[in-house]
């Protein structure tokens, strides 16, 4: 039946983060996580909830973006999307005049993902199922028609990815009962961010083991000797069995990342992140070479900036861990095809969740993998930071260590009017009261 969107709004919210040093890395000191957040709503009243991530100042750059996008959406009908998404998602990244910043990078990416994912919302909630178990439900056919597989089918056809599907139908039951009985295993990040002391850290770790968490990432990258101490605090408080993995953020050059790493070896590390610039593929496979055989994986993603660079990193060897994101490609649709090429190349996809509202699309997209792409747990783990999920209506459950399916309608990231109304930048109640007690400057 048919339904128009007849409305999009967005709302540029900032969550004061940086005061507490949470999410800080060597990249990125002091970041305030922040998000477009955007409200589609169709003529018979069902809305769609979408946002994508920023870090504080530069939000309403992407928020400007979308409002850019909104004429392609606004006046829409719903089921036509639905029935041809692919063809819909590609009419996004490819507007006429807008392409040109791109093409299909970037702030305009980020603004297609936040739309995209709101559509997912609706989607999702029109089935009145969560966004998983919709995906996981889509016949491979379907699934595939919301991929646009342009400059990715010398390595991947839509023939081979509907038989991909096909083939994973076998087991799916008892895998997503599985999920239901004891969920998907996470990683947390939030004991050891880089501005956090060594007390915090001990102390946060002790509190994520009570919580059943047996794999942890610490932040390095600003000082060596720094990050041997702290990585000794945390092996010897997590524990010598457990998995620890760390992240760069992008700070070294390629023999640095290479040395430097070196000398983390005695601490068994699981993998590297982001040793370097995002778009060198070439320097992440020359690290690759040298540190595989330490024992030691390369994993990046988290800014990859689309389906097409993610290409050359499977393909070439550069990547031992796939990190998607739900916010830097343009959304639910690229994240499939990322899916299936991982797949295809037998990269284990362990998605990134440092950001608001991360975790909450994040889970979605892990379970949907292992109930219909990969079929398996190995090596397999979905990031978890603790922070800022009492904004959201549905926060995502972890139990033991493990993400708990969604059970909700939807894609999770529908925030709380209360939250709406304290968080707006720069009028609402929190800023408002930072900005007159001089913590913080209007800059923007
Ligand atoms: C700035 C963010 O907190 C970033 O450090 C997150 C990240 O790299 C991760 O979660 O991984
Ligand atoms: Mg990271």
């Amino acid at each position: 039946m048919a339904d128009k969107i007849k409305s999009l709004t967005v709302l540029d919210l900032r969550f004061p983060t940086s005061l507490n040093k949470d999410g800080s890395d060597a990249m990125n000191k002091n970041p305030d996580y922040s998000c477009p957040y955007l409200t589609l709503e169709t003529e018979s009243g069902l809305k769609g909830y979408g946002m994508t991530f920023t870090l504080g100042r530069g939000n309403n750059i992407v928020c400007e973006a979308i409002k850019l996008l909104s004429h392609l959406v606004v006046g829409q009908d719903t089921s036509k999307i639905f029935a041809d998404f692919g063809s819909f998602w590609r009419s996004l990244t490819s507007e006429d005049q807008i392409r040109w910043l791109g093409p299909e990078k970037g702030v305009m990416h980020m603004a297609v993902a936040g739309i995209v994912n709101a559509l997912w919302d609706l989607w999702a909630k029109k089935e009145k199922k969560p966004l998983w178990k919709l995906l996981v439900d889509l016949e491979p056919e379907q699934l595939v028609a919301t991929i646009d597989f342009r400059h990715i089918e010398d390595c991947l056809t839509k023939e081979e990815a509907i038989e991909m599907l096909q083939n994973m139908k076998v087991g799916k039951e008892k895998r997503e009962q599985e999920m239901r009985d004891t969920g998907f295993p996470a990683y947390t990040t939030s004991c050891a961010w880089l501005g956090y002391s060594e007390e915090k850290i001990m102390r946060l770790c002790k509190e994520a083991k009570a919580q059943g968490f047996t794999r942890f990432k610490m932040k390095v990258g600003a000082d060596l000797e720094d990050d041997k101490r702290r990585a000794g605090v945390l092996r010897d408080t997590m524990g010598q069995d457990h998995l620890l993995m760390v992240d760069a953020n992008q700070k070294w050059e390629v023999p640095q990342a290479i040395a430097w790493m070196k000398e983390l070896v005695p601490f068994r590390l699981t993998w590297i992140e982001e040793p370097t610039s995002p778009d060198d593929v070439l320097g992440h496979l020359e690290i690759a070479k040298a540190l595989n055989p330490l024992g030691i994986g390369i994993a990046t993603g988290e800014q990859c900036q689309n389906r097409i660079m993610f290409k050359q990193f499977l393909k070439s060897g550069a990547m031992q861990y796939c990190q998607i994101d739900c916010c830097r490609m343009g959304g639910v649709n690229e994240v499939l095809a990322v899916i299936l090429l991982a797949r295809k190349f037998k990269v284990p996809v362990c998605p990134h969740g440092g950001g608001v509202g991360l975790c909450e699309y994040i889970q979605h997209m892990s379970m949907f993998d292992y109930i219909a792409v990969s079929g398996s747990l190995e090596n397999r783990m979905i990031e978890y930071t603790d922070h800022l999920h009492e904004h959201f209506h549905h926060p995502c459950e972890i139990k033991n260590g493990c993400y708990m399916p969604p059970e909700a309608p939807g894609f999770s990231i529908e925030m709380k009017d209360t939250s709406l109304a304290d968080y707006e930048w720069p009028h609402g109640k929190v800023w408002q009261r930072l900005i007159s007690d001089g913590i913080y400057k209007l800059l923007d």
